[in-house]
């Protein structure tokens, strides 16, 4: 096959940040996207539809002209999260979900949750008004091995809430293992998981290639090639629970080069290039759309997009970095060939 078209994808996972890294991220999902599911882990964190109102203008007003592109926004829940917010969050039409970070987690996470019992009728809520709970699926602490948290996660928080709030639409993002695929395939059909186009490529061997690689340093962190099978075996299966969500997640190249460098991979640049590599490299290229462009907007109640995009079979070598300096961008795959690329639909 040399050219792919497909009804044009939604990024379900992503990370724009805010001021001037906005402004150099967003033109690289809008390219590719037409809507994506912004995460709210801004310092402070968009915990209110009225922040997430300015937090949406503020993205529109970094478009460049002549780009379209729908920002589709969540709140940060926290143990203050109130049922008001809910219903307000309902209303407002441009808030899509309510994210879930366990306290210490992940990036910007100390503001998340320690004790989700506490969001009980804030989550009975989000069943009532069929608002959606997007959920970073790791348990912390220093007593669970950082390899097993999200396995541990599932039975000892998931299942449990599940049970409670059993019509509650839930998705596990950026799922790392067998027993979440395993899981999510087996649960009802208000449970889905978004899947990284970093998780399917890599396995931890990544981490420690010839030396520590803090560019393949994210949350949650790469697992073994076993885990990566079954999340590919997921995502080019056919099943609609799982979707694209990239979590592209953009940290400068001085913030990830460090004693203690930063989780997260920026793969905005590339994202639906490096999914096409993941499909066809398992004969499956014909579930790239599906998985890319029709689950999420069907697990959301959204319309599917119906312009279309075309991917070409044309190696091309992605950049070392974006930008200069410690402010640069270290972007997935950097000065690697690729042998998709998007072709340009300006003009
Ligand atoms: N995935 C990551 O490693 N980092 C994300 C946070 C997250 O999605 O957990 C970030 O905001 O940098
Ligand atoms: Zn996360
Ligand atoms: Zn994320």
């Amino acid at each position: 096959m040399t050219s792919l078209t497909i009804t044009r994808p939604d990024d379900w996972h992503l990370h724009l940040r805010d001021g001037d890294m906005l402004a150099r991220v967003l033109p690289d999902t809008a390219r590719q996207f037409a809507r994506a599911i912004v995460m709210p882990n801004l310092v402070p964190p968009v915990t209110t539809v009225a922040l997430a109102g300015a937090y949406r203008g503020r993205i529109l007003a970094a478009l460049p002209a002549g780009m379209a592109f729908e920002p589709l926004m969540t709140l940060y829940l926290t143990e203050r999260t109130s049922p008001q917010d809910i219903a307000e969050a309902r209303a407002s039409g441009f808030v899509q979900a309510v994210k879930w970070y366990p306290a210490g987690a992940t990036t910007n996470s100390d503001a998340g949750v320690s004790d989700i019992d506490r969001c009980h009728a804030t989550l009975q809520a989000m069943q009532d008004h069929d608002l959606p709970l997007l959920v970073h699926g790791e348990v912390t602490g220093a007593d669970v091995d950082v390899f097993d948290r999200e396995a541990v996660f599932i039975e000892t928080l998931l299942k449990p809430l599940l049970q409670r709030f059993p019509k509650l639409r839930v998705v596990l993002e950026h799922i790392t293992t067998r027993q979440a695929a395993e899981f999510i395939a087996a649960a009802p059909a208000n449970v889905a998981a978004t899947i990284t186009p970093h998780h399917l490529l890599m396995n931890r061997n990544a981490l420690f290639t010839g030396g520590l690689r803090p560019h393949h340093y994210c949350l949650p962190v790469l697992k073994r090639e076993e885990h990566r099978r079954a999340l590919v075996a997921a995502a080019t299966g056919g099943s609609p629970k799982f979707f694209l969500g990239t979590d592209s997640a953009p940290h400068t190249r001085g913030a990830k080069e460090s004693a203690c460098g930063c989780a997260g991979m920026y793969s905005a640049h590339a994202a639906l290039e490096l999914y096409a590599e993941v499909f066809e490299a398992e004969g499956a290229l014909d579930k790239l759309e599906a998985f890319a462009s029709f689950h999420g907007p069907d697990f959301y109640r959204l319309p599917r997009n119906t312009d279309r995009i075309t991917l070409v079979r044309e190696a091309w070598t992605l950049p070392a970095q974006l930008g200069e300096g410690t402010d640069a961008l270290v972007p997935l795959r950097a000065g690697t060939e690729l042998a998709w690329r998007l072709q340009s639909t300006a003009g």
